[in-house]
């Protein structure tokens, strides 16, 4: 029987299981989105809360192990629709993401449309990403990308390709690194394949999973001061959610990105960046502001 998946960020916390026992497939046709536009208020305190974060773990960083931190922020923004018409101004405006909405009474409701495959798997073959970097879409502009970007993205590639060879995969193979859109943004990516059982997927799922893109490097070391420092709890930000089915051998995990908490007024936000030793703490900042700002557009 298929079942979903819905993990928090923190490996040790409750995973919620759904066994499917009726799978609907249903077609969705893009329309213009009726969406709020709502933007996202750049209050002082959030922003110097953050820039000092980000300045912080950059002097981590230079005087530390610590290579590379991933550091995020909640934001509080007005609900306008209900829930079905956030639904479909998600599925209006991120059709080549991957939407998702998940409703569990002991959860809640999440919803997000994230860029980011964790594994997928079919015909045994498992395919994953490496996925950093971040800048703003701009129409007719060559994209070019900075120092800062490509070393932090490198730096995801090379743990995803260690965490398959501890797992035990075969035929390790990563495709060119290009550039991707996210709604207005842009992402650095390269995708990695490799073949393995359906069996060792757990195994797979729990060397990559929190990779570098959504936590840091060296990873526990990383952990431990983004669960010193960012002073909120992530919840399901960050962690992954998908489903699996042992009949068919196939599987789809995503990073849960662009994502939200649907309340009964309010929404919550969740957004973050990778800060290394290059980080300006301004321009993580901004990141993070349009990161949210996916998301506040269409509630
Ligand atoms: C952490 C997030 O995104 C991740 C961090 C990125 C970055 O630092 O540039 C880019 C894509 C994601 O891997 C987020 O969207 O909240």
């Amino acid at each position: 029987m298929a079942y979903a998946i819905f993990s928090k960020f923190q490996k040790s916390e409750d995973q919620i299981f759904v066994y499917a026992e009726v799978i609907q497939e249903f077609e969705w046709s893009v329309e213009v989105t009726k969406a709020s536009h709502q933007s996202i208020s750049s209050n002082s305190e959030a922003r110097k809360d953050h820039e000092k974060l980000v300045s912080d773990a950059v002097q981590t960083i230079r005087n530390t192990e610590l290579q590379k931190v991933v550091l995020s922020r909640k934001e509080s923004v007005v609900r306008n629709h209900s829930d079905i018409q956030i639904l479909e101004n998600l599925l209006d405006s991120y059709p080549i993401a991957n939407c998702y909405f998940f409703y569990h009474p002991a959860v809640g409701k999440w919803m997000g449309a994230t860029p980011e495959t964790l594994l997928s798997y079919k015909n045994g073959v498992l395919q994953t990403m490496s996925l950093a970097g971040t800048q703003k879409l701009q129409n007719g502009v060559k994209v070019t990308w900075g120092k800062k970007e490509k070393q932090e993205q490198n730096l995801v590639t090379d743990f995803i390709i260690s965490a398959l060879q501890i797992a035990g995969v075969e035929k390790i193979k990563s495709g060119e690194t290009e550039t991707v859109q996210a709604g207005n943004l842009l992402h650095l990516r390269t995708q990695i394949q490799a073949t393995t059982t359906f069996y060792n997927l757990q195994n797979c799922i729990n060397e990559l999973h929190p990779t570098p893109a959504v936590c840091g490097l060296p990873r526990s070391i990383a952990l431990k001061y983004i669960l010193d420092h960012e002073n909120y709890d992530r919840s399901f930000y960050t962690g992954y959610l998908g489903w699996n089915d042992p009949q068919s051998q196939t599987a789809d995990y995503y990073v849960n990105l662009r994502c939200m908490e649907l309340q009964e007024d309010a929404i919550q936000l969740y957004a973050g960046g990778g800060i290394t030793a290059m980080s300006d703490p301004t321009a993580e900042f901004e990141e993070v502001q349009n990161k949210l700002l996916t998301m506040a557009s269409i509630v």
